[in-house]
């Protein structure tokens, strides 16, 4: 029997948690949003993580890139904000417009308001396993979230990440990596008779590509657990990048598209935005 891992009904707990924890704190919760106003995704999404934001009393000042923003220009606005003591968190929504160097803006944004945790500093911090404070980007530690919430054991076990974006596949990996997994980070220059023969091994497969279904239960062993990070779009349907009909009986677990990684990336991204507004309460209390 495959058991779903149950993003939505988790990610309502986690809310849960981050709203009694908003009310805790003596001063507003504001994230700062900057966005491509020209990226369909881009719009969506920010007006999703703008209404969860104020539905758990995190105020969110969205801010659209105008037509002629440049890699400098949304630097000079993001030190702005960094500078800001009323913004708590800082969010650079992906992709940004062509041309602009979006790994130069995700690291512009201080340490201590990086909600996404995609900046260099926290990344690095990530990748060195540091036993500190820092954030993790959202999506990945999200999955993190979700496999701990259902007990899955991961210590010792064979991981393929599928996909090795700044956003998701590179910090999944050391994630699963610090969760002493062993992990294998596969991309687009993985064969195919490489990437079939992991499969085959992996006992959890996580995937990122942006290919619906990409991933078919014929692929996987039997009992391996798949966390489907896809987000397409089929006939205006949301989609993963597992053909979820087809593991079923297959693996043990696998979350749903939609209802599985998407509400936990957003309920991960307002807890770092609350873990930031708490920590500079601290230091500067
Ligand atoms: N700076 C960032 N940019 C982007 C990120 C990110 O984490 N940080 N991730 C993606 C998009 N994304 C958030 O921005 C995102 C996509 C989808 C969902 C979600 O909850 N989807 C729903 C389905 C929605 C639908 O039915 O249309 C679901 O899976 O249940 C949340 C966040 C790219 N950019």
């Amino acid at each position: 029997m495959t058991e779903i891992l149950d993003g939505a009904a988790v990610a309502k707990l986690t809310n849960v948690q981050t709203a009694e924890r908003v009310a805790q704190l003596d001063k507003p919760v504001t994230l700062a949003v900057i966005y491509d106003p020209k990226n369909d995704g881009s719009r969506l999404y920010v007006g999703m993580k703008s209404k969860k934001a104020s539905a758990l009393g995190i105020q969110t000042r969205d801010i659209p890139t105008d037509a002629n923003a440049t890699t400098q220009s949304i630097i000079s606005l993001v030190e702005q904000l960094n500078a800001d003591d009323t913004i708590s968190g800082i969010l650079v929504q992906s992709p940004l417009a062509k041309g602009v160097k979006e790994r130069e803006v995700f690291s512009a944004v201080a340490p201590h308001k990086d909600a996404d945790g995609l900046g260099a500093t926290v990344q690095g911090m990530l990748f060195g396993d540091a036993p500190s404070d820092y954030t993790v980007a959202a999506t990945p530690q999200g999955v993190m979230s979700l496999l701990k919430h259902y007990d899955i054991e991961l210590t010792g076990k064979k991981a393929l990440v599928i996909g090795r974006s700044q956003l998701f596949g590179r910090p999944m990996f050391a994630l699963l990596t610090n969760a002493d997994a062993t992990v294998t980070l596969a991309h687009r220059y993985t064969s195919s008779e490489t990437l079939k023969s992991y499969l085959k091994m992996a006992d959890i497969v996580v995937v990122g590509v942006g290919i619906p279904e990409f991933i078919q239960g014929t692929d996987l062993k039997q009992g391996v657990t798949v966390i489907d990070v896809g987000m397409n779009y089929v006939d205006g349907k949301a989609v993963g990048d597992v053909d979820f009909q087809s593991v079923q009986g297959i693996a043990d677990f696998i979350t749903p598209v939609p209802g599985g990684v998407g509400p936990m990336t957003i309920a991960t991204l307002l807890e770092n935005t609350v873990t930031l507004a708490e920590n500079y309460s601290v230091k500067n209390s």
